[in-house]
């Protein structure tokens, strides 16, 4: 058996902070990607969560075996790393809570809900698991946990290919946020708000660029992807490079990412969110 979650890059977000941890949250709207984190349960009797064979979030893993008198580990392997901005940490909790709480046969929304509790209490993600958990074209209307907040999964009538390159490690989540002004905030949210009404994926891209414009560093981004054809528009989140491209010319941009040392892959926006995979 496989966990497989969706990876999934916030492009607008605007923080909605209450004294519980399961109502806390973000406003906000991002692509979950057809790349998944694919989780397995290691028999070993020990308690962990491994990604590509590395220990991860030791803490939050101790919480989840404390909180559910169990000791299980989870192995994942995803495609890009831990801390870039994929919503990664989100995804290796949502594995460890689910393998955790399905060995005592509890229900899947008290492991999310785990999840997201430790997402907001060690500051790792505020919307990342409820829109792992929801997938696609995912926008969030009411902060929270999974069974508490509300996400909204877009109808998308045609798949973007997109080109999604990894750069190298920047900050922080906690420091990324810190960064951020109320007031770069109140324009993130008429942003958001045009965004719930249009629910046009074009309109996500051009609103999440000018937002994430004055977050982070676009210049080496600007500087290949400049004067290139095919590209329709594209975002920076952390590390997260979001291009949506032309079919036709998708192979070229790749190339491009590359040749400039970025690691890169092509894909599309996800069907659904969380599942399990079954062999054969
Ligand atoms: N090798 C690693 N690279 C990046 N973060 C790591 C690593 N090992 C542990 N961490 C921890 O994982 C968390 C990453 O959270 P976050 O930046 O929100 O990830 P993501 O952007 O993938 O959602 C941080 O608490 C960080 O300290
Ligand atoms: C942007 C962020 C607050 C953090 O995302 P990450 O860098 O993937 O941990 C996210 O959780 C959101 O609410 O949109």
């Amino acid at each position: 058996m496989k966990i497989k979650i969706p990876l999934h890059v916030s492009g607008l977000w605007i923080p909605s902070i209450s004294s519980s941890y399961l109502e806390t949250g973000s406003y906000g709207a991002g692509l979950n990607l057809a790349m998944y984190i694919e989780a397995g349960i290691v028999d070993d009797g020990g308690c962990g969560i491994y990604i590509n064979n590395a220990r991860v979030l030791r803490e939050q893993s101790m919480e989840i075996c404390n909180n559910t008198g169990t000791s299980i580990s989870v192995n994942a392997y995803s495609p890009v790393s831990l801390g870039r901005g994929f919503g990664i940490s989100a995804g290796l909790l949502i594995a460890h809570a689910l393998a955790s709480y399905h060995a005592l046969k509890y229900s899947s929304m008290k492991a999310l809900q785990l999840a997201h509790v430790l997402e907001v209490k060690y500051l790792t993600g505020l919307g990342d698991v409820l829109s792992e958990y929801t997938g696609g074209f995912a926008i969030r209307l009411k902060p929270g946990a999974p069974g508490v907040g509300i996400a909204h999964r877009v109808v998308v009538f045609e798949k973007p290919v997109l080109i999604v390159g990894e750069l190298s490690s920047g900050e922080s989540t906690q420091v990324m946020l810190s960064r951020i002004t109320s007031e770069l905030y109140e324009v993130a949210f008429s942003y958001y708000k045009k965004l719930v009404e249009s629910e046009d994926l074009l309109d996500f891209f051009n609103y999440s660029q000018l937002f994430t414009r004055k977050v982070f560093d676009y210049s080496v981004v600007d500087k290949i992807l400049s004067d290139r054809k095919g590209i329709i528009s594209y975002y920076l989140k952390k590390s997260a490079l979001i291009i949506w491209v032309e079919k036709e010319y998708a192979s070229e941009i790749h190339e491009l990412l590359n040749s400039n040392g970025i690691k890169a892959f092509e894909t599309t926006i996800s069907d659904g969110g969380v599942m399990i995979e079954h062999p054969g």
